[in-house]
């Protein structure tokens, strides 16, 4: 994404930092945000089909929002700063949260399985955290254990982990019938 002549949409919040090489856009914290304060709110979104820039609101088909703000150049972390919780059925109660206490100059990260299922881009990992994933196309391909351990994950993605564990625990008794 290119953001050479844009404005920042949450000046007094965050920096946009770009790299040089494509998809190298992160975005950084203009201030300190204590662990579980609100950041901002996710407002002025619109609804669009999956892509890489999409946040997922629900599990039913479709259910995907173009942040259209500067929150879209928060990077991936398999150990976040904030998260985005979109779970309220009141758009207006959507907001960008912190995961624990965020330094100025930090980058604001986000786990994208929290609120993705199977992701339209997936991608090799570079947050350097020490518990990192590697991999990242989704909460689909990843166990409970694996995600609970990164702290919030939205409700819809929880809803589709229990169904598809309880398939997988069906089929196995199946196969031991
Ligand atoms: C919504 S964009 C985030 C902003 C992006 N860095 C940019 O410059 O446009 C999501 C894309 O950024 C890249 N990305 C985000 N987090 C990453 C990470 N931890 N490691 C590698 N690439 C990442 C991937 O290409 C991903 O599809």
């Amino acid at each position: 994404m290119s953001k050479s002549t844009q404005i920042s949409t949450h000046p007094d919040l965050f920096v946009v930092e770009t790299g040089l090489g494509e998809y190298s856009a992160s975005l950084k914290a203009l201030k300190t945000f204590e662990a579980g304060s609100t950041l901002a709110s996710i407002d002025g979104v619109t609804n669009t089909h999956k892509a890489y820039t999409s946040v997922q609101f629900g599990s039913a088909p479709g259910q995907h929002i173009s942040l259209n703000s500067d929150l879209v150049y928060a990077n991936h972390s398999c150990e976040p700063s904030v998260y985005f919780d979109l779970s309220s059925p009141d758009r207006s109660r959507w907001h960008v949260r912190a995961a624990r206490r965020i330094e100025k100059g930090e980058y604001i990260t986000f786990f994208y399985p929290s609120t993705e299922w199977d992701m339209e881009q997936p991608f090799e990992c570079r947050c350097g955290a020490k518990s990192c994933l590697r991999y990242i196309r989704g909460a689909k391909y990843l166990t409970w254990g694996e995600l609970k351990a990164r702290g919030f994950i939205a409700p819809w993605i929880r809803q589709c982990v229990r169904q598809r564990d309880a398939e997988n625990s069906q089929e196995l008794a199946a196969v031991k019938l």
